[in-house]
């Protein structure tokens, strides 16, 4: 699969502009603040139908003005595919494939697989277990369209159980009933998403251990293990057994949407034990993970951008990351940094096609 041509309007930083790719690798160059991420972004929107780094769409729109369109030409199994996204303030988001509108997002999520890696993926680190959660979910669902289906079904239902809660304390009532109602639907679609990420996870952990020991010349020993309740007891069991609680707390205290991944080094958290450097190849390490699964499961390259990454990691690893960016036979690249110099040549070691592309005040420059 390969993005031919890109045109963005109004989207957040530029106001009108083209691009023509190479089929192999891409290198966004130029000063900090010219919109090098922004590019990137719009690619991720192509396949997520959202921003990487900014889920409200109003804030993708430029300053001053009323609406953005992002125009993705692609060739995927030897078909011209055109996807745009258009989104204009206070109305819906609108994804088009070929003309055609999606009636929801999930149906074209998979569809252009992609895998980004970039600065902003220390959340993955530092921040609560839902952005592990959301890690997982993505992707799974680039292969998996009855995983997203199942999830979504699931979380509503934990909303209006939440919701159902909430009325029994305020109204100082209880119906045993429909809350049981809630509770089969919810055992149903929670066993099935346990058994999809623990499956998920017995690919992936070996994957990514073997990528971790890659980057870092094998000196390093990490894990990463799946934490869920669900793993010994049904969901069914877990909330009989927590009643109490959620009807105190008014809301639903167990269930996959409790699900959470530890990270760790040495034995320790790398959240708390892992210097920047060892936190970023672990990201790095869980990325190219994530890539290789999704390769493995839809039998398509996917996109790989890479946001700023040779920022903090010392030259050998960047040479380990390169090489086995390389030796996995990827698709299409595209990188952003701030040095030509530095991005050239990298690059020039994997492949002898590829293109420069200068950002800055004009209209994009072909090195
Ligand atoms: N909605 C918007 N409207 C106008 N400009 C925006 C909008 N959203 C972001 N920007 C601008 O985009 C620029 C940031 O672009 P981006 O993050 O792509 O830069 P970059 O080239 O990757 O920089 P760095 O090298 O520092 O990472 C900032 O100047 C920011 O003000």
């Amino acid at each position: 699969m390969i993005l031919k041509s890109l045109s963005l309007l109004n989207y957040k930083n530029f106001e009108s502009i083209n691009f023509e790719f190479d089929d192999k690798i891409n290198c966004f160059v130029g000063n900090n603040g010219v919109g090098k991420t922004n590019v990137l972004d719009a690619i991720y929107h192509l396949s997520f139908g959202k921003s990487y780094f900014n889920p409200i769409t109003s804030q993708n729109i430029k300053h001053n003005t009323d609406f953005f369109v992002i125009d993705g030409l692609y060739t995927k199994e030897e078909r011209d595919e055109k996807v745009v996204i258009s989104a204009k303030r206070g109305q819906k988001k609108v994804i088009k494939r070929n003309g055609k509108t999606y009636d929801t997002f999930s149906q074209h999520i998979g569809f252009l697989p992609l895998v980004i890696i970039s600065p902003a993926d220390r959340d993955l680190i530092t921040e609560g277990s839902d952005t592990r959660r959301k890690f997982i979910d993505g992707v799974i669902s680039q292969s998996d369209q009855k995983y997203l289906t199942t999830l979504l079904k699931y979380s509503k239902i934990v909303a209006q159980r939440n919701s159902l809660l909430k009325y029994f304390a305020v109204n100082n009532t209880f119906d045993a009933t429909t809350l049981e109602v809630y509770n089969q639907q919810l055992n149903e679609y929670g066993s099935i998403i346990h058994e999809k990420r623990a499956a998920f996870l017995e690919i992936f952990i070996p994957i990514f251990i073997s990528r971790y020991h890659t980057i870092s010349s094998g000196h390093e020993k990490v894990s990463l293990t799946y934490q869920s309740k669900l793993s010994e007891t049904s969901l069914l069991t877990l909330l009989q057994q927590n009643l109490d609680k959620d009807r105190m707390l008014q809301y639903t205290s167990v269930g996959i949407h409790k699900d959470d991944l530890l990270f760790e080094i040495e034995g320790y958290p790398i959240k708390k034990f892992g210097s920047q450097g060892q936190q970023k190849s672990f990201l790095i390490a869980l990325k190219l993970a994530q890539f290789d699964f999704i390769k493995r499961q839809s039998k398509v390259n996917p996109l790989l951008l890479l946001d700023d990454i040779f920022d903090k990691l010392d030259e050998k690893r960047v040479e380990h990351i390169i090489k086995l960016v390389d030796d996995q036979n990827f698709g299409q690249l595209f990188i952003s940094d701030t040095h030509a110099d530095r991005t050239e040549e990298v690059v020039r070691k994997i492949s002898q096609s590829y293109k420069i592309i200068k950002l800055g005040d004009h209209e994009p420059e072909n090195l």
